[in-house]
C-alpha cells in the first residue's frame, strides 16, 4: 500500500471505499475498496477531495482479489461445474449437470491451509441439481501474493479435479428378496416397492426382483441368475443380522461376492453390506432399509450411480456424520446424517 497523487492513479486498486455525502442527496459509497481507478474517476475523487488515494500496486508479484478468486476457482473447477463472474472478490463454482459432487477433500484441506486462500464448499457426495452453488472462492486481503495463487494452481493441477460433478449413470438393478414368510406368502414383501421408488428417483430401474427363502444356495443362484440377465448392480434385502435364518451375507459369498465390508458404522443401516462381484456391486440391504426414510442406502446408493468403486475405508469413514437422530419432520438431506465424509 502506499501514498499516491490523485492525478497518477489511474490503474492502481483503491484500498478502501471512498464515501460521497451531498446533504439532502447522497450519503454512500462513490468507489468501491478495490475498485481500479480509471482516467475519468479522476475528476470525481477531486469534487470528493481527494488529492491523495491509499492504493495497491497490482504487479506481477501481486494480484487483485477478483482475479485471485477466478485463477483459484478455476484451479479446484473440474468437469460438470462453471463458474460465476466475480462479485466482491467471489468466485462461486455452480453444477452444470446433475449429479453427484465429488471433492478430493485432501487438496481442498491443502489449498485452505495457503495463507489467505479460502475455498469453502458444501458436503462431499451430495447429490446436486443444476444451478446448485457447490462452492466459493476468494481470498482474505484485497490483494494476495501471486506465488500463493500459483501454488493454488499447482495443487489443482496434481489433484486434478478437485471438485467435479459425476453424472449418474442409469443401471439395470436386480433384486434379491431372503425370507421365508414372503417366500412362503406369509407376508407380502415390502422392501421391493421401496428400493423401486429410490432406485427409479435416481435414474437407474430395477430389473427383475427374485424372491427366495433363506438358504444359502437359492440366494447364491439368484444372485448369479440377474447377473446373466444383465444386472449391474445386485441389492439383496434382509436376513442380514444375527438369527439362524439370516443367511445373505453367506450367499452373497456363495456367489462370489469378494466382501469389502460386513458391518458399517451408520445407524440405520448397521448390518449393511457391500461386496462385488467382478466390477458389479452387490449390497446386502438390513430390514431397517425398508421402513426408515432415511438409511446407509441413501448414503451409498449415489456413489454406486456416479461410479465410485468402494473400499473398506469409504464405508469406515461413515462413522462420523453415521448417526442419524430420526428428527421429525425429517430434513435430510440438510441435516449432518453422512456429512462426514
Ligand atoms: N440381537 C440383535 N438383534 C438385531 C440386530 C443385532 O445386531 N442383534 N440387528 C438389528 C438390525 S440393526 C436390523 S436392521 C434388524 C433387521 O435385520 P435383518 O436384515 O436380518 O432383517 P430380517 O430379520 O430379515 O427381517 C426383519 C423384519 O423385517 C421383515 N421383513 C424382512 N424383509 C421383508 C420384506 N421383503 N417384506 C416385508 N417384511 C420384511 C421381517 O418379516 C421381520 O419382521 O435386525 C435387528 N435385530
Ligand atoms: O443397522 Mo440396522 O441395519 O440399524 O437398523
Amino acid at each position: 500500500m502506499r501514498v499516491i497523487p490523485v492525478w497518477e492513479a489511474e490503474g492502481t486498486v483503491l484500498c478502501h471505499d471512498i464515501t460521497e455525502i451531498i446533504p439532502g442527496k447522497v450519503a454512500g459509497r462513490a468507489f468501491k475498496k478495490g475498485h481500479v481507478v480509471k482516467k475519468e474517476d479522476i475528476s470525481k475523487l477531486l469534487k470528493l477531495g481527494k488529492e491523495h488515494l491509499y492504493v495497491w500496486e497490482v504487479n506481477q508479484n501481486v494480484m487483485h482479489e477478483n482475479d485471485a478468486a477466478m485463477r483459484i476457482a478455476k484451479a479446484v473447477a473440474g468437469p460438470g461445474i462453471i463458474l460465476t463472474a466475480p462479485i466482491e472478490g467471489k468466485v462461486e463454482l455452480k453444477a452444470q449437470i446433475p449429479g453427484m459432487l465429488k471433492i478430493n477433500l485432501d487438496a481442498l484441506e491443502e489449498l485452505n491451509d495457503i495463507n489467505e486462500v479460502i475455498v469453502a464448499s458444501i458436503h462431499s457426495h451430495q447429490l446436486v441439481s443444476v444451478g446448485e452453488i457447490v462452492a466459493g472462492c476468494r481470498v482474505v486481503p484485497l490483494v494476495i501474493e501471486a506465488n500463493k495463487i500459483n501454488n493454488v494452481e499447482n495443487i489443482g493441477r496434481l489433484s486434478f479435479p478437485v471438485m467435479e460433478i459425476k453424472p449418474l449413470k442409469p443401471l439395470k438393478v436386480g433384486i434379491v428378496t431372503t425370507g421365508s414368510e414372503v417366500y412362503h406368502g406369509r407376508i407380502q414383501d415390502q422392501f421391493g416397492p421401496v428400493l423401486d421408488k429410490k432406485i427409479t428417483a435416481l435414474g437407474s430401474r430395477v430389473l427383475r426382483q427374485i424372491i427366495v427363502d433363506d438358504a444359502i444356495d437359492m440366494i447364491d443362484n439368484a444372485i448369479k441368475t440377474l447377473i446373466q440377465d444383465g444386472a449391474e448392480m445386485i441389492i439383496t434385502t434382509g436376513g442380514m443380522s444375527v438369527d439362524p435364518d439370516d443367511v445373505t451375507p453367506a450367499g452373497i459369498r456363495s456367489a462370489g461376492g469378494r466382501v469389502v465390508a460386513y458391518g458399517a458404522p451408520v445407524l440405520p443401516g448397521s448390518m449393511f453390506m457391500l461386496a462385488y462381484i467382478g466390477s458389479i456391486p452387490v449390497l446386502g440391504l438390513p430390514g431397517c432399509v425398508m421402513y426408515r426414510k432415511t438409511t446407509i442406502f441413501d448414503l451409498i446408493i449415489p456413489r454406486i450411480l456416479a461410479g465410485d468403486e468402494l473400499n473398506r475405508k469409504d464405508i469406515v469413514r461413515l462413522a462420523h456424520g453415521g448417526l442419524c437422530t430420526n428428527c421429525d419432520p425429517c430434513q435430510y438431506p440438510h441435516c449432518a446424517f453422512g456429512k462426514g465424509n
